[in-house]
């Protein structure tokens, strides 16, 4: 199964009733801080909502709610893994995205097999603090070097206008938030982003 190479990501289920009607085909659900019920009604939510529309959904962090909702795909950080039961997760028959930054990052996502690995920031990110300021498309060649079929995700600071430049460099997927969600009038972006990327 092959997976769209724009990869928006949105941080409440209320943003994929507007975006996957535009023609959405994978999608993260990034939520933050809030209690469990909501995380599990949210998900419960955007796992219907992509089965109707055809979109994978990958559910960022909450890997037991991706199990209890019969999700297909989560995706973890670093962090996330020291904590994550992985043989739960695959014995669920749930596909596993991981967050790499370094070469020991990706060695340690590589020992586990992961189904895409995602490289960051390539650019500098508004979203959060990060250790890592920009990476850069030359790493981005190098990660995928490194990694060879295995799909790679570009994500950090990504725009529509840098999109082509990530997959030049060798990125089979652009992942992107703040471009889209902190656009002025998102449902265009979106669109622009589809045009990009189709
Ligand atoms: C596609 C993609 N790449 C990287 C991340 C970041 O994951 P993580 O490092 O666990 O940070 P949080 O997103 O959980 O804050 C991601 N979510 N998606
Ligand atoms: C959630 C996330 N993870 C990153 C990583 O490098 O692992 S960068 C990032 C933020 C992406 O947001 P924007 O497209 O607004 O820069
Ligand atoms: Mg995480």
């Amino acid at each position: 199964m092959t997976l769209d190479r724009f990869y928006p990501i949105f941080d409440d289920v209320d943003w994929l009733h507007r975006m996957l009607p535009l023609g959405v085909k994978l999608v993260q659900l990034r939520i933050k801080d809030q209690p469990g019920q909501i995380v599990a009604d949210q998900v419960a939510q955007a796992r219907d909502l992509c089965r109707e529309h055809g979109t994978t959904l990958i559910v960022n962090d909450y890997w037991q709610a991706a199990i209890d909702t019969g999700c297909d795909w989560v995706h973890l950080g670093q962090e996330d893994l020291d904590d994550a039961d992985i043989a739960a997760i695959r014995r669920a028959g749930i596909k596993l995205g991981i967050s790499t930054h370094d070469r020991g990052e990706l060695d340690r996502a590589l020992a586990l097999e992961p189904d895409y690995v995602a490289l960051g920031p390539v650019y500098p990110t508004k979203l959060k603090q990060m250790k890592w300021h920009r990476q850069g498309l030359e790493k981005v060649s190098e990660w995928k070097g490194l990694i060879g079929d295995l799909p790679l995700v570009a994500i950090g600071g990504m725009s529509v206008e840098r999109a082509a430049g990530a997959f030049e460099a060798g990125a089979d997927i652009v992942s992107v938030v703040t471009d889209i969600t902190w656009n002025d009038d998102p449902e265009n972006r979106v669109r622009d982003w589809l045009k990009a990327t189709r």
